[in-house]
């Protein structure tokens, strides 16, 4: 790899190259059937490709790269033993190493970094994505019986799905610098390219801070007004915060990074806690490269530092210009955006 390039460059490059071997990781665990899920917390579970897939990015970025500080999800401490070699990415995206940085980033230090990793956004459309791939009924209750935390309703609205939630499944990398998200990959498992008959797994799209995005075209904003919100952690008050956007419709999807891909909502709008610092890092830098706004639901920008508490206690809300973003920030009630910073 060119050493000459600025530091900022360079991790970026790498976060693209091992996010998607992260995506294979995550896509090899789902193929072997064998989960290993362990609940952290109520309606919080990690399993086997959460971890494997966040030795492999830490591993490799931190090899690369040992003065940044990377922050990943599962908290899971460096062991050489555990990481395959197989797992180790030391090679880097050409077209991001070809950028030119911008003069804000090129004096960055890699001390001046922080790296918000999470291997598995979406874990429960990823576990319940893997229930369905169970083709035989009786097979796929056996397992909906071992999933204690999915209720009928889900497992109904599961068999209504097509089988399409694995879509929601993405692995963020967020870099940060002086509290700013400057750079962001999120990369798609399970995108379908199709090349003729061929159908190759995976797409990788990253942000960079006043150089813009690649690996997708943004699609202009609709001319009515589409939210995104949560599908698996919603209670009355983000159902309050929905209902006063007036929107022609509301797309309920899993995951943050999914939300700001999946193509036709404007505006995310989630009022609750739940979301963390490693959900939120990555698709901000993504979209403020693509000249959107991520904040909380009070209109204030989450800080990144290091030693910043990790969950997003006011929520989120995020558009993709700064009119939507107002125009969502002046509906949510007083009384609401209290209820959330008090809590
Ligand atoms: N109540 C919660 N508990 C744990 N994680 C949450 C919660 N709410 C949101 N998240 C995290 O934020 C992401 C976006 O939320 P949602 O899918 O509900 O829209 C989730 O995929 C999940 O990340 P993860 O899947 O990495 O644990
Ligand atoms: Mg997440």
């Amino acid at each position: 790899m060119s050493v000459s390039a600025p530091v900022i460059i360079r991790l970026l490059a790498s976060s693209v190259s091992v996010a998607s071997r992260a995506g294979k990781i995550v896509r090899d665990v789902m193929s072997k059937g064998e989960l290993g899920i362990v609940e952290k917390g109520k309606d919080d579970y990690q399993t086997e490709a959460d971890r494997s897939a966040e030795r492999c990015i830490i591993d490799s970025l931190s090899r690369q790269y040992p003065k940044a500080r990377i922050i990943g999800e599962e908290d899971s401490s460096p062991n050489e033993n555990e990481v395959s070699p197989e797992w180790i990415v030391l090679d880097a995206d050409k077209e991001v190493l070809g950028l030119e940085c911008p003069a804000s980033l090129k004096g960055v230090k890699e001390e001046d970094i922080v790296v918000w990793v999470d291997p598995l956004d979406g874990t429960s459309e990823y576990t319940q994505g893997a229930l369905m791939l169970k083709r035989d009924p009786w097979e796929r209750w056996k397992m909906y019986l071992s999933h204690p935390f999915i209720s009928m309703k889900w497992y109904l609205s599961l068999l209504q799905s097509n089988f399409g939630f694995l879509e929601h499944v993405t692995v963020l990398i967020g870099i940060s610098v002086n509290d700013k998200p400057v750079g962001g990959v999120i990369h798609q498992p399970y995108f379908k390219n199709q090349a003729g008959s061929e159908v190759k797994m995976g797409r990788t799209i990253w942000g960079l801070s006043e150089a813009g995005v690649g690996g997708f075209t943004p699609a202009p904003p609709p001319e009515s007004i589409i939210i995104t919100t949560t599908r698996s952690h919603s209670n009355p008050v983000v159902e309050k915060a929905l209902q006063v956007m007036n929107a022609a419709q509301i797309l309920r999807v899993g995951g943050a990074g999914y939300k700001l891909l999946e193509g036709k909502a404007s505006v995310y709008v989630f009022a609750s806690p739940g979301c963390k610092k490693w959900d939120t890092c990555a698709p901000e830098a993504v979209l403020s490269a693509a000249g959107g706004k991520l904040t909380d639901i009070l209109g204030n920008f989450y800080k990144y530092g290091a030693n910043e508490p990790k969950p997003n206690k006011t929520g989120v809300l995020a558009a993709v210009n700064d009119e939507l973003h107002s125009y969502a920030l002046n509906r949510i009630p007083q009384d609401l955006k209290d209820a959330l910073a008090n809590k």
